[in-house]
Order: structure tokens, then C-alpha cells, then sequence
């Protein structure tokens, strides 16, 4: 008989949020939702909360409490505003914390949960790019399990053996590629938002779908994976795989390659996550390996996708660089979605800001949020002087 378990999804009204929602509702047999939480997204946020059941609903933007105040008047589910609540969704005793939120801004959340001992499911790559090695040791001190649910590191969670990871000779983390796969720089310059956000084979957020066309996405999953595994660097390739079907693969020094696959959505690694160490039952359409034919794999090109080289040199540097690379990235990919700059204006800008940062070594926690809110401050500088 199984045992009915608490969760909390952070960033709910997100395209992870909204996965897990879907996966939680399929069960709710066996998973009740404690708290949700949302940025600004007040409407969308209550709905959720009453259709899920949640017992607290959060939104980050503190002058959005009253609103969600009277969306939820009358539902008997306690309304909390601003990060000081969303720290205290995170902190509720909770059996898994989904950490679904984009970009840095899930950090101090994501902390909290690893410092009560939670289960968490984590999407927010972007806080391991930052602070990786500080919340893995946090996560060793408070006794955490982190389960990845980014795609490619949910597969080498599945393949990896955790007793003989020695044994790994390389991950071949994959890569579709993204909508400009096959562009040269020049037609890159021009490229619409539109165009830009229209990923080949995932439904994601709007942060992420730019990521996966610049490539950064792949760049960022790279430290992910260094953060997130016991294997160094040089052994961690990027393979383009446009069918994106093969989830990412761990090769083993006897030759052996084992691979996760699977239909490019997201639930699956989701419901991986939530059910750890069992595996929940999805009723997603199966694997047609008939239809899909043929797999097909590419180097990666780092001339025309420059994040790929700047990611592999932040990780290298073994400081703040990547701090710097997540928030010059940060900030140039809205600037690209508020049409500001340029598709090819996001690595540059990276790069530029990179280059003004000298490399420290990583102290602690509020060293972290220093360096990004100075980074954060170069890269707008950098676009104002530009426009
Ligand atoms: N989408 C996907 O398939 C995948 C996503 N990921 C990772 O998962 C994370 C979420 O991605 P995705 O779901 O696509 O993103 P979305 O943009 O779809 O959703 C982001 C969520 O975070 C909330 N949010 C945004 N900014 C803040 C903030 N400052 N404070 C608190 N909450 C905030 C949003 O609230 P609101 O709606 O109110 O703005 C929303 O609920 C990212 O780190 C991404 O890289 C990883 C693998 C796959
Ligand atoms: C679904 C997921 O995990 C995304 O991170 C995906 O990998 C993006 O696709 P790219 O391979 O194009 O970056
Ligand atoms: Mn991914």
C-alpha cells in the first residue's frame, strides 16, 4: 500500500509547474499538494491552488498580496507574499519540493529546502550553475536528496552507477541543437523572437526556449552536470542529437554504453523525480521507433554557438565566472525577448561581461548574490551604452 506524500511546486504557473501539476493530479491517489508558488501570475496562480487543493499559495511580488488575497477569498487556503514567504513554502514540511522556478531568483528557496533535509526535484538549473558547489555541500551537511529533473541529467541519474562512478569514461550529454541548428552566423543576426522561441522538439518557458536556440542551455547543463556528478569536466561531451529522443548517455570504461530515452516530455522525468525510487505510471504515447526510423548525431559547433565554449571556460576557471555567465545571460535573454538586442547580441554580451569580471575564488552564499547583482549591473550597462 503506498503512502500518500506531500508537495510543494515552486513556480507553478511555469511549463515545469504545470507538468508536475498534471502528474500530481494523474496520482492524486498518492500525492496531495502542500504549497504553490508563482512570480506575478496572480490568476493563473489562485486557479491552481484551488484546483490542486494547496494548502498555501505564495507569490514572489510582494505588492500582489492583496490580489491574491481576494482571488482566494472564501477557500480556506492561507495566502503568503514576497521571498520571505516563498522561503516558508519551501521550508513547510513537505515530502519533495518540485524547484521549478527560473533562473536565480529560485536560489534562496531552493536553499532553504536543502536545509531542512527536503527531497528535491530539481528544474532550476540555473542555481546550480551559480552556487553548485556550495548546495551540494549543503545538501551533504542537512542530509538533502536533490533527484534532477532536467531531462538529460534525469537519464544520467538513471544510468549512472552511483558505486562505480570511476568507472564512467564519459557522459554524452545531448543536445537537439535547438531551431538555428543548421543556420550560419549571418542568417543567425536577424532571427526573430518568434523564431527564436520556436524550439523543434520541447513546449518550454520563454527563458529556456532562447537558451536551448543560443545553446547556452546546453553550456549551463554542462556545469549542471559537473555540479551534480562525480565526473570531471573533460569527460562531459555535448553530442547533438536533433530527434531528442536519447535523453543524454553514460559510457563505462569497459566500452558499454547505457542510455535513457524516451518522448521529448517533461512529465516523465517529473514523475521520475516524484516517484523516486519507484516509478509512477504516465498514460503518455509510447515510442515509435518504427515512425521515428532513424537517430542521427553531430559535433557541436562552437563557432556558431559561442555559449558552448563560454560555459566550458566559466566551469574551468573553478570561481565566480560562472555566477557572471548566468546573470549577463540572464539579462541579455530578457533584453532579446523585450526586442532590446539581438539573437547573436546574447553571447557577445556574455562573453563582454565575463571578460570586465576578474575570477574569484567562491567564498560563501552572500558572495554569490554579490557577484550576480554586479554582473547583472555590467551586462545592462553594456545594452544602455549600445542603444
Ligand atoms: N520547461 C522545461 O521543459 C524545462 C525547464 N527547466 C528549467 O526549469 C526552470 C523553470 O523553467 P520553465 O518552467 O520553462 O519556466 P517558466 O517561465 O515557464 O516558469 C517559471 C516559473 O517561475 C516563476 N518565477 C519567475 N520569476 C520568478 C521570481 N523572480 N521569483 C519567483 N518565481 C518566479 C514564474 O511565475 P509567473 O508565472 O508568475 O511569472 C513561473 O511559475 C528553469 O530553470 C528551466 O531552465 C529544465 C528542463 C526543462
Ligand atoms: C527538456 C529539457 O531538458 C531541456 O533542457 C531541453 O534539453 C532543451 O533542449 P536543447 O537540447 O535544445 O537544449
Ligand atoms: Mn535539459
Amino acid at each position: 500500500m503506498s503512502v500518500t506524500k506531500s508537495v510543494c511546486i515552486m513556480g507553478v504557473t511555469g511549463s515545469i509547474g504545470k507538468s508536475t501539476a498534471d502528474v500530481v493530479l494523474a496520482h492524486s491517489d498518492r500525492y496531495r499538494v502542500d504549497a504553490v508558488t508563482a512570480h506575478r501570475n496572480v490568476s493563473e496562480l489562485a486557479r491552481m491552488a484551488i484546483e490542486l487543493r494547496a494548502r498555501y499559495a505564495v507569490i514572489a511580488d510582494p505588492a500582489l498580496y492583496d490580489d491574491l488575497k481576494a482571488a482566494l477569498a472564501g477557500t480556506g487556503i492561507e495566502v503568503g507574499a514576497g521571498e520571505t514567504a516563498l522561503i516558508e513554502a519551501a521550508e513547510r514540511p513537505s515530502d519533495i519540493v518540485i524547484a521549478g522556478i527560473v533562473g536565480a531568483a529560485g536560489l534562496r528557496a531552493t536553499l532553504a529546502a536543502i536545509r531542512r533535509g527536503a527531497v528535491i526535484g530539481l528544474a532550476n538549473k540555473e542555481t546550480l550553475v551559480c552556487a553548485g558547489e556550495l548546495m551540494m555541500e549543503e545538501v551533504r551537511k542537512y542530509g538533502a536528496t536533490i533527484i534532477p529533473v532536467d531531462s538529460e541529467h534525469s537519464a544520467i541519474f538513471q544510468v549512472l552507477d552511483r558505486d562505480a562512478t570511476d568507472k564512467v569514461e564519459r557522459i554524452l550529454l545531448t543536445a537537439s541543437g535547438g531551431p538555428f541548428r543548421t543556420w550560419s552566423l549571418a542568417d543567425m543576426a536577424d532571427v526573430s523572437r518568434e523564431q527564436a522561441l520556436a524550439h523543434p522538439n520541447w513546449s518550454m518557458g520563454a527563458k529556456i526556449s532562447i537558451d536551448s536556440a543560443t545553446m547556452m542551455n546546453k553550456g549551463l547543463e554542462l556545469i549542471e552536470a559537473c555540479r551534480l556528478f562525480p565526473v570531471p569536466e573533460p569527460q562531459v561531451e555535448i553530442l547533438v542529437h536533433p530527434q531528442s529522443v536519447i535523453h543524454s548517455m553514460v559510457e563505462y570504461v569497459d566500452g558499454s554504453v547505457l542510455a535513457q530515452l524516451g518522448t521529448p516530455d517533461m512529465r516523465t522525468p517529473i514523475a521520475y523525480a516524484l516517484g523516486w525510487p519507484e516509478r509512477l505510471e504516465l498514460k503518455l504515447p509510447r515510442l515509435d521507433f518504427t515512425a521515428i526510423g532513424q537517430f542521427s548525431f553531430e559535433a557541436p559547433d562552437i563557432n556558431r554557438f559561442p555559449a558552448l565554449r563560454l560555459a566550458r571556460e566559466a566551469l574551468r576557471s573553478g570561481g565566480t565566472l560562472p555566477i557572471v555567465l548566468n546573470a549577463a545571460n540572464e539579462v541579455a535573454v530578457a533584453a532579446f525577448l523585450a526586442g532590446r538586442i539581438g539573437f547573436l547580441d546574447i553571447a557577445n554580451l556574455v562573453e563582454a561581461t565575463m571578460a570586465s569580471h576578474a575570477d574569484e575564488k567562491l567564498v560563501d552564499i552572500d558572495h554569490v548574490f554579490a557577484t550576480d547583482a554586479v554582473a547583472r549591473c555590467s551586462t545592462e550597462d553594456m545594452i544602455t551604452q549600445k542603444a
